[in-house]
């Protein structure tokens, strides 16, 4: 994909879940290798944007664009099979496998969705995964822990295999819902670590409460507050604005 392409394109994007509009008239153009933070107070609409972005939830009104394509009818699959991968707030992990047959697990469902083979003859070729699996699990700094059940791996290195497991699909769009929700401040250092070494060629979209990880990755950053953009800028000049600070450090977060 060319350097200058649109990644995600928004277009006057608005959800409303009954009376409440959770986003309303959103616009928002992200280019090709951005590292896109979207921050905003409890309730200002960050995942419910997240959700219409990965067709998790349909729109009530406007339009999504993903890689210069109208996807704004097509289900979170097919936004997926196109080369986009979220991860959640929590992700469920099959707790008594191993780190590696959870990696595995995942390559075998991203293959059989996208090939329509059968999950279970294909167990037999495990060993062409390996090499994969190893590589994706250098890249997340989890490589020690491949023959780990997960009962047994800490809450830090949960959360950086829910990262590889998107990450070994190679997506092109990559959308992480607070990566760093719930860890120790030597964790946090972990993941913003690995998100900061991550493939540039790979577009980010951060929603991140923690700012030192998130302005340290965020190329740009989009502040959303009832629904609604209320500016957007460089990492610079948001930490600079008055109204920003203001929203944040002034009680912002009720
Ligand atoms: N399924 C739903 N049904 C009804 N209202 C909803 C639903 N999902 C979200 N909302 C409402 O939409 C608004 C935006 O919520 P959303 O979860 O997107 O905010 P957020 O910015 O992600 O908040 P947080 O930082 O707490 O995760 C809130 O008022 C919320 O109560």
């Amino acid at each position: 994909m060319a350097q200058n392409s649109q990644i995600l394109s928004l277009s006057g994007v608005t959800k409303s879940f009954g009376g409440v509009v959770a986003v309303r008239d959103v616009s928002m153009d992200v280019a090709h290798g951005e590292r896109r933070l979207i921050i905003g107070t409890n309730g200002a609409g960050k995942s419910t944007l997240f959700n219409l972005i990965c067709g998790d939830i349909p729109l009530t009104s406007g339009t999504v664009r993903l890689f210069e394509r109208d996807v704004t009818h097509l289900d979170l699959r097919r936004r997926a099979l196109m080369g986009m991968r979220r991860t959640y707030q929590a992700t469920a992990l099959f707790n008594k496998l191993t780190v590696r047959q959870n990696f595995y697990l995942a390559l075998l469902g991203e293959r059989s969705t996208r090939h329509h083979f059968n999950l279970f003859t294909n167990y037999k070729n495990s060993g062409s995964y390996n090499e994969k699996i190893e590589q994706t699990a250098a890249l997340v700094d989890i490589q020690e822990k491949l023959d780990e059940v997960i009962d047994n791996i800490s809450h830090g290195e949960r959360r950086q295999l829910e990262l590889g497991l998107a990450l070994i699909s190679q997506p092109k769009l990559l959308l992480l819902d607070e990566p760093s929700s719930g860890l120790s401040a030597s964790e946090r250092q972990k993941i913003q670590a690995i998100l900061q070494n991550l493939d540039p060629q790979i577009t980010l979209l951060l929603v991140e409460h923690n700012m030192e990880l998130a302005f340290a990755v965020a190329t740009d950053v989009t502040v959303m507050q009832n629904g609604e953009i209320v500016c957007e800028g460089s990492p610079q000049a948001i930490r600079g604005d008055e109204y920003v600070q203001k929203i944040y450090l002034g009680g912002g977060r009720a």
